[in-house]
């Protein structure tokens, strides 16, 4: 068993990342990190819990640590991290002088030699780990994964992007309220109601998801080159994101062969048999009414986004739409660097 830390323990994704690796075949949690407002507390004491799934026996008793690295338990191999992205910025690089961190933290995903990794997109993005260590001279690294719209919109995007050529899109995304931490959005400004703004998160999505369906060149990433806008919505969902995509291909395609190239989509992960691989990465639904967040959210136990209403765009010359949802604290977060740190474990370690 590799031994495994989680920072920002107590928070909404520290909890998923705890859920998830319950009873994990490879790994086992033997630290658990948080604020100085949680330290020294048992994890009991310190977290509210807000899954629907019972908070684990095996951590309930673990006393939660200062999320310093000097604390950190040397036996332990690798660090997930679920912090706040400023203060991922200054701890993750010290961490990584040690330990493998697997971060679902924005602070690193841009920056050189760091892998931003959807196993099922780009794992060769992981031959940067080398040129990170030599650069920082460290004997841990760093892998990142997406923020939770990307994820769920680039794994539905990979095997058109592999297939047809993508001149432009448009997506619009409805998300959930968990997507902004537990004291993230108050009750009376989203019941009732929906918010047409959340901080930062187009220039994300526009930006990484470029930047996971390009090349790697000379150890630099060549973004995927085509045009793509976002506008991103907060809706009163609990877990799970929606996107509506518009797609506008160089030529005409047909629509049935666009749901085949998806329906058929596997990865690495899929190949190596990694645990938390998803046995398909995008389902497609045929109902009008598919996919939902209640319903489709957790499709592959949270793992894999959904596809539904796919259909000719009438109005625009070779284009199509289609609605897609995933899970945005499991495949958008938690779950995603877990499957990432399974690859590295099977592949690097
Ligand atoms: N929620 C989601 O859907 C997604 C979230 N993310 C990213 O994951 C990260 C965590 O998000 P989320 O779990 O929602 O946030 P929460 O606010 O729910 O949790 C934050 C966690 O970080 C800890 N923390 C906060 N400040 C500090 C500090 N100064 N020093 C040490 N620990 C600290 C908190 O500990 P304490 O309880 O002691 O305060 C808590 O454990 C963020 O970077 C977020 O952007 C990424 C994708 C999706
Ligand atoms: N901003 C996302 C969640 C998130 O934290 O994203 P990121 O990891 O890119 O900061 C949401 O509100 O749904």
């Amino acid at each position: 068993m590799v031994k495994v830390g989680v920072l920002g323990a107590t928070g909404m994704v520290g909890q998923r990342f705890i859920q998830l690796l319950d009873n994990h075949p490879d790994f086992e949690i033997a630290a658990l990190a948080a604020s100085s407002r949680s330290a020294g507390k048992k994890y009991e004491d310190a977290t509210t819990w807000y899954l629907n799934e019972e908070m684990p026996e095996s951590v309930k008793d673990m006393n939660v640590i200062e999320t310093d690295p000097a604390k950190m338990d040397k036996d332990v191999e690798i660090v997930f991290s679920s912090l706040p992205a400023d203060f991922a910025a200054k701890v993750e690089p010290q961490y990584a002088k040690d330990f493998v961190v697997a971060s679902n933290a924005s602070a690193m995903r841009m920056k050189k030699d760091i892998p931003l990794v959807i196993p099922e997109v780009n794992p060769q993005f992981l031959d940067m780990i080398d040129a990170q260590q030599k650069n920082n001279n460290w004997d841990g690294f760093i892998v990142t994964n997406p923020n939770c719209s990307t994820i769920a919109l680039t794994l539905t995007l990979k095997p058109i992007y592999d297939n047809f050529n993508i001149n432009r899109i448009y997506v619009s995304t409805m998300q959930a309220i968990s997507g902004a931490g537990y004291n993230g959005v108050p009750s009376m400004a989203i019941l009732d109601n929906l918010v047409p703004y959340i901080g930062g998160e187009e220039e994300k999505m526009e930006s990484e998801t470029l930047h996971l369906l390009g090349s790697l060149d000379g150890g630099e990433v060549k973004p995927a080159n085509f045009s793509l806008s976002a506008s991103c919505h907060r809706v009163a969902v609990i877990d799970g994101h929606t996107e509506a995509v518009f797609v506008e291909l160089d030529d005409e395609a047909d629509i049935d062969k666009i749901k085949k190239t998806i329906a058929d989509f596997k990865g690495l992960p899929q190949e190596l048999n990694l645990h938390s691989a998803p046995e398909h990465p995008v389902l497609i639904k045929e109902e009008d009414n598919r996919p939902q967040p209640r319903m489709d959210r957790n499709a592959y136990g949270g793992m894999a986004a959904t596809v539904g209403r796919l259909r000719k765009d009438q109005a625009f010359d070779n284009s199509f739409k289609y609605v897609l949802v995933g899970h945005n604290t499991i495949r958008g977060a938690a779950g995603a660097s877990i499957l990432n740190a399974e690859l590295i474990n099977k592949q690097i370690l």
